[in-house]
């Protein structure tokens, strides 16, 4: 039995728990596959996911994930977001009672367009206050290297929060605090959509500018977006929102990014989700956004493109920071 239980051992989950067990948590992974369970428990290696990556062998795996949810005081969850509801139906049952469970995940369910913990919430039907979401510029690799890094855990409850926070760091990981979990939840799946847009630019061969400029309008449309949905304006300047923009827009390590470029190259929405050997969940997130944003009115010029360009129905090379339709200046 360990105190702590990460469920799914792709890039992510794998190196959430290494830094929850380089912090001192009693701390199991649960992987699907038995073979991937195996070989982070006995070569300390998850060489699909973390290439070069050697795990602390207080980290240990299991693909048994009603072992490893027993007795665990904290639960979190890294699995595909498209994935979660169906896990959670299954072996939901098998958290403790009163063990807050945290969201690693950045997406938004398509069809239901629920954030992660609202998904926890209808599933678990647990109170919102023992749910907790974690965002930030998170680099799985980067982290698994050690290379100093923060990230925000967000709870509509400060204890939850503050508890989850303390678990989770160490030396080279620090997590900060707030209760703005849609700000922070919004800002991790949003930040994705951006990042396929910066993607198709580079893929295309345009330069700095273009990025730069659609990064920083990308920042005043998610910010909009977020806020019509109940956020506060300042967390997307935050670790969730700016914060996550520069990392993954900047970094060929981004799946969102290398999807992106993919598009930016002439490859097909088909072509690209089948040469992708992670999850970019911004692929699925794209039509549920761009529904909520059509029901609160919020314009978001940047993500129609990027649907656009996915759709076949505009060409890569015509993506701008602004809508060719855009004829009257409007306000920065
Ligand atoms: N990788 C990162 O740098 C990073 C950082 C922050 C947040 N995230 C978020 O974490 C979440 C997980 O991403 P990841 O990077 O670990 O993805 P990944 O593609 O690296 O791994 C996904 C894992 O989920 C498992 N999985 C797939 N379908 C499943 C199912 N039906 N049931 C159970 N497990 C299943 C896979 O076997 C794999 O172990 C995503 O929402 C992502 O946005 C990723
Ligand atoms: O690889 P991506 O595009 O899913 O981004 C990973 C993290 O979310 C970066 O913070």
């Amino acid at each position: 039995m360990a105190d702590v239980a990460v469920l799914g051992a792709g890039s992510w989950g794998t190196t959430f728990a290494k830094t929850l067990a380089d912090g001192g948590a009693d701390t199991v992974l649960w992987a699907r596959r038995p073979e991937a369970a195996r070989e982070i428990d006995e070569s300390r290696r998850n060489t699909r996911y973390l290439p070069g990556i050697t795990l602390p062998a207080s980290l240990h795996a299991t693909s048994d994930i009603r072992a490893a949810l027993e007795g665990a005081s904290q639960v979190y969850l890294a699995v595909p977001s498209q994935q979660l509801r169906q896990l959670l139906r299954e072996h939901g049952d098998a958290i403790e009672a009163g063990a807050p469970v945290v969201s690693l995940m950045k997406g938004v369910e398509a069809g239901t367009r629920l954030r992660m913990s609202e998904v926890i919430a209808q599933e678990l039907r647990i109170d919102p206050e023992r749910i907790a979401v974690v965002s930030g510029p998170n680099l799985a690799l980067e982290i698994a290297q050690e290379q100093p890094t923060a990230a925000v855990v967000s709870s509509t409850s400060p204890t939850t929060a503050r508890d989850v926070a303390k678990r989770a760091r160490n030396d080279y990981f620090h997590s900060f605090i707030n209760t703005d979990v849609i700000g922070t939840e919004f800002g991790g799946v949003l930040k994705n959509l951006v990042a396929l847009a910066i993607g198709i630019v580079d893929g295309v061969g345009y330069g700095e500018n273009t990025k730069a400029s659609i990064i920083t309008r990308g920042l005043a449309e998610l910010t909009d977006f977020a806020v019509a949905h109940g956020a506060e304006r300042e967390t997307l300047r935050g670790l969730a929102g700016l914060g996550d923009l520069i990392a993954t827009c900047g970094s060929p390590l981004s799946r969102n990014f290398t999807a992106g470029r993919l598009l930016g190259m002439g490859y097909s929405r088909t072509d690209v989700i089948a040469r992708m050997e992670q999850v970019a969940e911004g692929l699925a997130s794209v039509d549920p956004v761009a529904e909520l944003a059509a029901a609160r009115g919020v314009r978001m010029p940047i993500l129609e493109q990027v649907r656009l360009v996915l759709d076949g129905a505009m060409d890569p090379r015509d993506i701008a920071p602004h809508l060719t339709t855009d004829d009257e200046p409007i306000e920065e």
